[in-house]
């Protein structure tokens, strides 16, 4: 029988890494979440329990730590700096990915901070081969409401359909979107900025027919204001709100009273490329 190893990578998931910039009274915090997950030339400690080509995962770990105290100005050239020292210094190693996550603090004084309910965060994904660095930057659990501007009508109907046409309804979801950044010579901190402010404004000023709609005009937009960005991918949750019927009360419900459904929800998913 022949049994061959196939595709693998290794490396440490999750180091929290927060990092305190402390030159003036007024602190300035970076709070990051480091995947890294190395591959190369790595069949030996498979097949053959040799470690002789495996740099730690603790190294791994180290090695974001001491990174650290030469500061992160954004978490995609903090995750490039990681990517090229694993490949570069290491010849076994052939490829590394790192994959960050950035939580945001709430300024509330020179020193002082809050922190939602691990709620929207920034994210990068960096890529690197030994010749090319790939960067994706994107945010997760981004909750954005309409509370009118939305409706839902024309759809298929089947035998199946109770569904009633929307013609005035809530429109909520939980964005995760990533775009792919194709010119590296960027400010990473401006682009992503721009990209999540285009990103709510689409949200905002669409007049939404579905919100597979929305996706698009929110994939448009990011791509028309960020020039560096040639491809946007997305996530969005249907949050349902559906109007509760109050008639048995003698209530009217005139689009007032609500029901945030849990589960299930629809779930839109695509990707905006630039032409
Ligand atoms: O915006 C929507 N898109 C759908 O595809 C869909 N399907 C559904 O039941 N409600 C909605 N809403």
């Amino acid at each position: 029988m022949a049994i061959e190893l196939g595709y693998n990578q290794y490396g440490k998931a999750e180091t929290r890494v927060v990092r305190v910039v402390r030159d003036t009274d007024r602190h300035e915090i970076t709070d990051l979440n480091v995947s890294s997950a190395l591959r190369g030339d790595l069949t030996a400690v498979h097949l053959d329990g040799s470690n002789a080509n495996v740099l730690p995962t603790d190294t791994q770990k180290n090695t974001v730590f001491a990174f650290a105290r030469d500061g992160i100005s954004s978490p995609e050239e903090f995750g490039v700096r990681l990517a090229r020292h694993y490949v570069d210094s290491q010849e076994p190693i052939h490829g590394a990915h790192l994959k960050l996550e950035q939580y945001t603090w709430t300024r509330h004084g020179d020193h002082t901070f809050s922190r939602g309910d691990g709620g929207e965060h920034r994210t990068a994904e960096i890529d690197y081969d030994g010749t090319d660095v790939k960067v994706t930057q994107g945010l997760r659990d981004l909750l954005l409401m309409n509370s009118t501007d939305s409706e839902f009508t024309g759809y298929i109907v089947d035998k199946y359909t109770t569904l009633a046409p929307a013609t005035d309804r809530i429109l909520a979801t939980s964005v995760n979107a990533e775009w792919k950044v194709s010119d590296l010579d960027v400010d990473y901190n401006k682009a992503y900025e721009t990209a999540r402010n285009a990103l709510i404004a689409a949200f905002r000023d669409t007049y939404s027919l579905s919100l597979q709609q929305t996706l698009y005009a929110i994939g448009e937009q990011i791509i028309k204001e960020v020039p560096q960005v040639s491809e946007v991918s997305l996530t969005l949750p249907n949050k349902h709100h559906f109007l509760v019927d109050l008639a048995p009360f003698g209530l009217e419900n005139p689009g007032e009273v609500f029901y945030a459904a849990d589960r299930p929800y629809g779930l839109i998913e695509g990707t905006v490329k630039r032409n």
